[in-house]
């Protein structure tokens, strides 16, 4: 039978990636969707602005929305300290079996929790199933018209700190209109745009960083 992209994505990890060398990972799933396959990865270019957002935030605890292949996860994981944790949100069995390998091969599983199921069931479920009590750092990336509906479920479940920081992929491409115009006008966000390019591609789009004010 025909393999999936995200299948022929694990194989280039595992055929390109030094096993338990996160950034090997990163750069193998690059390569492949520079040369062989385009995929809804963040990318290099933004990954480079994730980078450096992580590294200042240094965050102890992380949430991702959407895994999809596990690339902004593995990302994340290889900047994170010791102790610190990411929780990655993927509905997509298919996807999350993916991710689990890729996130193996990079030797992150220590780091890493893979929650298979929708954001607007395990958001609420954060603090009893898992012992969070609040975020230090969100990655908004899945089906950019969850964003908004998340981030006030992310509110009301008191997952939010003063200083929580949200980051979010693709604002302009595919776009996220009603999450940027309420972060950018709330009075409890301070938001930036950072300008970059919609992964692997010379079109523009970008990530907004967004500081919960409480
Ligand atoms: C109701 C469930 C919500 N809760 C959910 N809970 C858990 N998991 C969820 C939820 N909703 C979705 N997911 C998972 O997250 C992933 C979804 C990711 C979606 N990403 C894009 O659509 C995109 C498109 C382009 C793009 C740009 C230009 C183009 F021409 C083509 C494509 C670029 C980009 O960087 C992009 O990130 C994964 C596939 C999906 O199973
Ligand atoms: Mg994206």
């Amino acid at each position: 039978t025909q393999s999936t992209r995200p299948q022929r994505l694990l194989h280039a990890v595992q055929k390109n990636a030094t096993k338990g060398d996160p950034r090997s990972v990163v750069k193998a799933i690059d390569n492949f969707c520079r040369q062989k396959e385009w995929a809804m990865n963040v990318g290099d270019e933004k990954g480079c602005i994730l980078d450096s957002v992580v590294s200042e935030v240094n965050p102890v605890t992380v949430l991702e929305l959407g895994t999809y292949c596990g690339y902004s996860t593995v990302r994340i994981a290889s900047l994170l300290p010791p102790r610190a944790k990411i929780i990655t949100l993927e509905f997509n069995p298919d996807y999350a079996k993916i991710a689990r390998q890729v996130i193996a091969w990079a030797g992150l599983e220590d780091k890493i929790q893979v929650v298979e199921g929708p954001s607007g069931e395990w958001i609420p479920k954060m603090k009893e199933q898992f012992g969070v009590k609040t975020f230090d750092l969100v990655f908004l990336d899945h089906w950019k018209d969850r964003y908004l509906p998340d981030t006030k479920l992310l509110e009301d479940c008191g997952l939010l700190r003063k200083g929580t920081i949200l980051l979010a992929d693709n604002v302009i491409c595919p776009g996220t209109p009603d999450y940027l115009e309420y972060v950018r006008n709330s009075p409890r966000y301070k938001s930036q745009y950072f300008k970059s390019h919609l992964e692997y591609t010379k079109a523009e789009d970008g990530l907004e960083k967004s500081v919960f004010l409480g």
